[in-house]
């Protein structure tokens, strides 16, 4: 019997984050250009007697453990759909920023519903999978893909893009969070009656991704929520600031923010932006990785004796 299955997945950035106008679902249409980048929560499921999350790192004290928590809403959609129980005890060891822009909850949310798949023998399809994560939330099937992808709808149709190499990426972790819908919210009043196309995604970021050319990407980037998280934090300009001084060939919001996101040309580069970033006192905490990376893994299964 297994006695409990352990997940690892990623955070993402948007390389490029086009939103159309306000649907009259709430809703935004996108071009969402996804990249899973190597920060992780890992998500471990165990039998219990009734469904309970618990959380452990920096930001646990913000992250809720009742039935709203996406990990948990996963285990029960699961369940409901195969006629069982959600008797669970999941545990999100937590690192990516909560409400950062950074997708940390769709992580725990697509991590949830692969690990209880494995635990329960469901065998759920890819599809199903896929359904049940655009249910939970427009992000969550890209936090099960990973890799680099297209996100149209409100971003959970989503087409896999081929990129031609590895982007390093420093990570600047804002104090506090953002709520995604006051930020699209924002958009909206920022845009007033301004026309809005629909949003299309940019053959020039596209081919950028498929040559691995940083400095193309570079040029290529753009996030269409970036004035709003900035209107409502307007300290993030000064973190901008300091990244695009240090060298880094772009400086953005990641999604929704507020944490900002700095593309650089390689390691070495991203470990200079990080140290000046480190001094600026403009963040909390700072961040070196790369992408893209797998979605939603499992990297740990233990057995039971009985
Ligand atoms: C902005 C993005 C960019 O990838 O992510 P974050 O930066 O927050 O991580 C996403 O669009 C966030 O996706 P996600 O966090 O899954 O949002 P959902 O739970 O589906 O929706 C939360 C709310 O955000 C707004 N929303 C979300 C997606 C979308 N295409 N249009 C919207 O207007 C709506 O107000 C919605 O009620
Ligand atoms: N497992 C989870 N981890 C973090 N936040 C969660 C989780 N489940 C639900 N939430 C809620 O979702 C909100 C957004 O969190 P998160 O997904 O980390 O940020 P973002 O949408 O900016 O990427 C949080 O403020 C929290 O209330």
């Amino acid at each position: 019997m297994t006695a409990s299955v352990t997940v690892r997945v990623p955070a993402k950035v948007n390389v490029q984050l086009a939103v159309g106008p306000l649907r009259t679902d709430g809703f935004h249409d996108l071009a969402n250009v996804f990249l899973a980048v190597g920060l992780y929560d890992e998500v471990t499921v165990r039998p219990a007697d009734e469904l309970r999350v618990t959380c452990s790192g920096a930001d646990a004290a913000q992250v809720p453990l009742d039935r709203t928590n996406l990990a948990a809403r996963a285990a029960l959609a699961l369940a409901a759909r195969h006629g069982r129980e959600a008797n669970v005890h999941i545990h999100i060891d937590k690192d990516i920023p909560v409400a950062g822009g950074m997708a940390g909850g769709s992580a725990d949310g697509a991590g949830a519903l692969l690990a209880c798949d494995a635990l329960w023998g469901t065998g759920a399809s890819r599809e199903e999978l896929l359904e049940i994560c655009a249910e939970l939330g427009s992000d969550v099937p890209f936090s099960l893909v990973g890799g680099a992808a297209l996100g149209r709808g409100r971003g959970e149709l989503l087409t896999p893009l081929e990129t031609g190499g590895t982007f390093s990426w420093v990570f600047a972790v804002a104090d506090g969070g953002l709520s995604t819908p006051a930020v699209y919210a924002e958009c909206d009043r920022l845009r007033g009656t301004t026309p809005v196309p629909d949003p299309e995604p940019s053959a020039a970021l596209l081919a950028a991704l498929r040559t691995g050319d940083a400095t193309a990407l570079a040029a290529a980037v753009s996030n269409d929520l970036q004035p709003a998280a900035v209107s409502l934090r307007p300290s993030l300009a000064a973190t901008l600031a300091a990244g695009e001084e240090a060298g880094a060939l772009a400086a953005m919001v990641s999604g929704s923010g507020p944490t900002t996101a700095f593309l650089t040309a390689g390691e070495a580069e991203a470990e200079k932006v990080a140290d000046a970033l480190r001094s600026s006192g403009t963040c909390r905490a700072v961040r070196v990785t790369s992408g893209p990376v797998p979605g939603a893994t499992v990297c740990g299964t233990a057995r039971s004796s009985a």
